[in-house]
């Protein structure tokens, strides 16, 4: 058996099509969808990934800033910066690419970020609604990663999930959003003693560790769907997730590939987040 790769460019691209044309409905409005974009320092990924995003936007549309600081910007001028983007009409998400330099405390920027312009949903408030089953913004790599289980017509009612990870980016809101579409949830981490044990059962696994060949072909139940959200680098270099991806494919009926996979789907999850923030203001 070789599984069947999900792709997440494809799906990027099919539901990009969708937000551009509820972007235009908006424009026409006279309420284009704006995204601010902020990044402190000098981080060479970071500044590829922000690119990324705000190349994204003109693609479905949406008017788009991007702020540089240096590393040395004080925590207070960017509270500030935030504070007037929270004002400005024109503006309906507001994203401060992590990580921030170690003067700057991540949770007061969040924090500072107004909860209706929260289109990366980390603030405690937006955590607080995933939880409860209230509508808002979920966090963009948890949400894509949805979307990509969604898109094999897989049900997930009754189903067990495991997630290797526990961050607040995207293990929790992970395992929360897979409990909320009814399957049985695991919650794996750097403490649990064994792995395997835990992903053989798995109907759906997902790696979000930020470990090379974390998850191996005999970790794996056949049929299971394989969901890589890592980001690593391997001896030659070369952009690689936490699954051992060749072997595992011998064994899962749908994986994502990296690149191509989670990655697009959380740029997108962003656009999605930042209309939604225009058409509901
Ligand atoms: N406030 C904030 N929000 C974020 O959403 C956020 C952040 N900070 N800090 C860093 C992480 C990382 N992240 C990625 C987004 C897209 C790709 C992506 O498009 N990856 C491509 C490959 C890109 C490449 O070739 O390097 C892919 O997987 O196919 C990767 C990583 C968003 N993050
Ligand atoms: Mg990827």
């Amino acid at each position: 058996m070789s599984a069947q790769l999900i792709d997440g460019v494809l799906l990027s691209q099919q539901l990009r099509a969708e937000i551009k044309q509820r972007a235009s409905v908006l424009t026409a409005k006279g309420k284009q969808p704006g995204l601010a974009v902020i990044l402190v320092g000098e981080d060479p990924a970071s500044h590829v990934y922000v690119r990324n995003k705000v190349k994204a936007c003109a693609d479905v549309g949406f008017h788009s800033i991007l702020e540089k600081y240096d590393a040395d910007l004080t925590e207070a001028a960017l509270l500030e910066r935030i504070a007037s983007l929270n004002a400005d009409p024109a503006i309906h998400g507001i994203l401060v690419q992590m990580p921030l330099p170690k003067h700057i405390n991540p949770n007061k920027v969040i924090e500072a970020i107004s909860t209706t312009k929260d289109v990366d949903g980390y603030s405690v408030l937006s955590a607080g609604e995933l939880m409860t089953g209230l509508p808002g913004f979920r966090p963009c790599t948890p949400y894509g990663c949805m979307k990509l289980i969604e898109s094999t017509g897989y049900d997930l009612r009754g189903k067990h999930a495991v997630v290797i990870g526990r961050s607040n980016t995207v293990g929790k809101p992970m395992a929360l959003l897979l409990l909320q579409a009814n399957a049985s949830v695991t919650i794996c981490h750097s403490a649990t003693p064994d792995l395997a044990y835990h992903t053989r059962q798995a109907d759906v696994v997902v790696a979000a560790v930020g470990r090379r060949d974390t998850l191996t072909a005999d970790m794996v139940k056949p049929g299971a769907i394989v969901i890589d959200v890592g980001m690593n680098r391997d001896d030659d270099g070369k952009l690689c997730g936490d699954v051992d991806t060749a072997a595992v494919r011998d064994v899962a009926a749908h994986i994502t590939p990296v690149p191509g996979g989670v990655g697009p789907m959380t740029i997108t999850m962003l656009l999605m987040n930042t209309v939604e923030a225009a058409e509901r203001n």
